[in-house]
């Protein structure tokens, strides 16, 4: 395919904007939530995970988003500065809205769940004042997050930044994200996914997440090359379907389908993969990677990540995806 062209000359590698949050994650591992006693903090959110991972990789990376004014506001910025992620564009919250949580639970290394405690979350109040033209044109390309489109004024906030980023060249790669919960409706949550992805350059989501996007219009559809299709009439370039364990496939709007590697591992926890998978997807296709070198890192840093504690503390650095890809055994 023709690769996607990044502005040269801009300051930041990539914005990253919605959720900042906490992953409480279960010490006690392959016991169900109910008889653990312990949880290790860490940060959490699906785009702060995918900034912290494009910061090992050695990416520049800034953050539009906001923090509660209170100690877990401060873990996250602190924690932000410590990875080397700009966080002048990070708004301290002071209307009392609380910082999301994420209690996770290890039943097993394939039964894992998250209960999350989203009541007034302090992300979802990101208006569209925090966003900054000017930061959104210093920036190679823009990462949004579907569960920032859950509720106003975020969700405004988020169609914003998507026009500013469309106005500068700056490119945009949309997780699509999809947490239940914090929706009212499958129509609410299937039309504001489907404005937002219009808009978008490269489209990552799960084959579940796209069935919750054609809900509407194109129910029982399982086609991955259907699904794609949609969006090259729009602004998409690449759209990736993942299928968990099983890998994932990406198509081109030059009408390419590539099969991603896959690293199937023992995983410790199977959450963190699609955070991993983005962070090294991204960093692959915005340093001159073809598509499918560039699932391969996303597949190696996924694997990595699952098998460790943490989605956030655990990404790896290239050296690490890259010796783990070379000591991977031959299949
Ligand atoms: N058990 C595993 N072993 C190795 N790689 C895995 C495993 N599970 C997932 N991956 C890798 O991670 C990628 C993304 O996984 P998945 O499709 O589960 O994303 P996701 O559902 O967004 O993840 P998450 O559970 O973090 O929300 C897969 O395409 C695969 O490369
Ligand atoms: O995205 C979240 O809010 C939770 C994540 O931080 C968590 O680590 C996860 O689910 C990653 O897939």
């Amino acid at each position: 395919m023709n690769k996607l062209v990044f502005q040269e000359g801009r300051e930041l590698d990539l914005v990253a904007t919605g959720r900042l949050a906490i992953d409480l994650n279960t010490v006690e591992v392959n016991i169900p939530m109910e008889e653990t006693t312990a949880f290790k903090k860490y940060l959490g959110g699906s785009p702060a995970n995918i900034s912290v991972a494009l910061a090992k990789l050695g990416m520049k990376v800034g953050f539009i988003g906001r923090v509660a004014d209170d100690q877990f506001g401060r873990f996250i910025t602190n924690y932000l500065k410590k990875t080397g992620v700009d966080r002048s564009n990070i708004v301290v919250d002071k209307s009392g809205a609380k910082t999301g949580l994420a209690f996770t639970e290890i039943k097993s290394p394939k039964d894992c769940s998250i209960l999350m405690y989203r009541e007034d979350a302090v992300d979802l109040r990101l208006n569209v004042h925090d966003i900054s033209e000017e930061y959104i044109a210093s920036a190679k390309a823009l990462l949004i997050s579907g569960t920032a489109l859950a509720a106003s004024p975020s969700r405004e906030a988020v169609f914003v930044a998507l026009e500013y980023a469309r106005k500068h060249g700056t490119v945009v790669f949309f997780d699509v994200d999809y947490r239940p919960y914090t929706w009212h409706s499958v129509e609410e949550t299937s039309v504001y996914y489907n404005l937002a992805a219009e808009k978008c350059d490269v489209i990552i989501g799960t084959r579940e997440e796209f069935d919750m996007m054609e809900m509407i219009t194109m129910k029982g559809n399982t086609d991955d090359g259907v699904t794609a299709r949609k969006w090259f009439d729009f602004n998409a370039r690449i759209v990736v379907v993942k299928h968990g364990k099983e890998g994932s496939y990406a198509y081109t709007k030059e009408g390419e389908k590539i099969t991603g590697a896959v690293f199937p591992v023992t995983p410790v926890k199977t959450f963190g993969a699609g955070d991993s998978y983005a962070g090294g997807f991204i960093y692959g296709l915005m340093n001159g990677m073809d598509v499918a070198e560039a699932m391969e890192i996303g597949a190696g840093s996924a694997a990595i990540v699952v098998q460790s504690h943490s989605s956030s503390e655990a990404m790896p650095t290239l050296e690490q995806i890259r010796e783990f890809i070379a000591n991977y055994p031959k299949q």
